[in-house]
């Protein structure tokens, strides 16, 4: 049995994950930590999460709960998951990490904690965007250099970053098939006279509205055609359900940081 903790557990995606666990056999919800100060702190986490009394309660920090958990899944903000990865390490925890908007440095921590602890860290926790990412590279590699390649997503409106870290892994996907550097080639948006599109370019549109849980869609356009491969998400369920599989995967495998494609076998 894995004694899971669910850090930011009255977040969207932290409500999402008490009820994941909940249902998983194999995983035990062992404990679920909120912002300090929050009016939430000893809240019981399946109230929390509208399923009833669970007798588990929000804790205040991952101190207060150190001794009843092996695993932490964190969907919150970089600077918390960060946090996390620290506690993590000095406390030889695993982790399930699927917060978005980590800086290059942010992720070379992680690459660092994977020294010493085991990890998984992905931008998209559901079975069908990990599967995109395997169809982008076999479109972009027979595609090839001919065909443009744009990447519009749209999220709801309380997402803080973009794009999406699932709009940038694709964006990543397309150009290691495609022999570029995403860095170098991504335009983020377009607005006056910008000039005819560079070739090379991967250009990402973003939208932010209502309730939308998860779109994206990659085009690869030339003269006379265009593919578009597109993933919908309709339910935080689809997330939460993959970071447990990824909590249960882990307690097979050795320290290291891995990503959905290792767990889904994708690679
Ligand atoms: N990899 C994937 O498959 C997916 C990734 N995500 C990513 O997950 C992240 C969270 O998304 P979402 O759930 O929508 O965001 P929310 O804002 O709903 O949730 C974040 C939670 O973290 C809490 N929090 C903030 N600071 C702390 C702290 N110090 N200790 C404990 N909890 C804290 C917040 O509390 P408070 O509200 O009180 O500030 C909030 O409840 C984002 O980065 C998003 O992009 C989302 C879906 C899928
Ligand atoms: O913030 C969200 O909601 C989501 N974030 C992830 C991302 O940035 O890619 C994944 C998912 O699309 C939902």
């Amino acid at each position: 049995m894995v004694r899971v903790a669910v850090m930011g557990a009255g977040g969207r995606m932290g409500k999402t994950l008490i009820e994941a666990v909940h249902q998983t056999p194999g995983v035990q919800l062992a404990a679920g930590v909120v912002e300090p100060g929050s009016s939430l702190i000893g809240v019981d986490l399946g109230e929390l999460a509208g399923l009833g009394r669970l007798g588990v309660q929000a804790a205040a920090s991952l101190d207060a709960v150190k001794d009843d958990f092996d695993l932490l899944i964190d969907f919150t903000a970089p600077a918390v998951t960060m946090a996390g990865v620290a506690f993590c390490v000095a406390h030889n925890k695993a982790m399930v990490i699927g917060t978005t908007g980590l800086t290059d440095e942010q992720k070379a921590v992680l690459a660092d904690a994977g020294k010493q602890i085991a990890l998984v860290f992905a931008p998209n926790m559901s079975v069908g965007v990990n599967l995109c990412f395997k169809l982008l590279e076999l479109a972009a590699a027979a595609l090839g250099d001919d065909y443009d390649v744009e990447i519009v997503e749209a999220h709801h409106r309380h997402k803080v970053d973009a794009p999406s870290g699932t709009a940038l892994g694709m964006g990543e996907a397309v150009a290691r098939a495609l022999g570029r550097n995403l860095k170098e080639v991504a335009v983020y948006g377009r607005e006056g006279q910008t000039g005819a599109r560079k070739r090379e370019t991967i250009g990402f549109a973003t939208m932010r509205v209502g309730d939308v849980v998860g779109d994206h869609t990659v085009v690869f356009g030339t003269e006379g055609e265009r593919v578009e491969i597109t993933h919908k998400a309709s339910s935080r369920m689809t997330f939460a359900k993959g970071a447990v599989r990824a909590a249960l995967w882990l307690k097979d495998h050795p320290v290291g940081l891995y990503d959905m494609q290792d767990v889904l076998n994708l690679k």
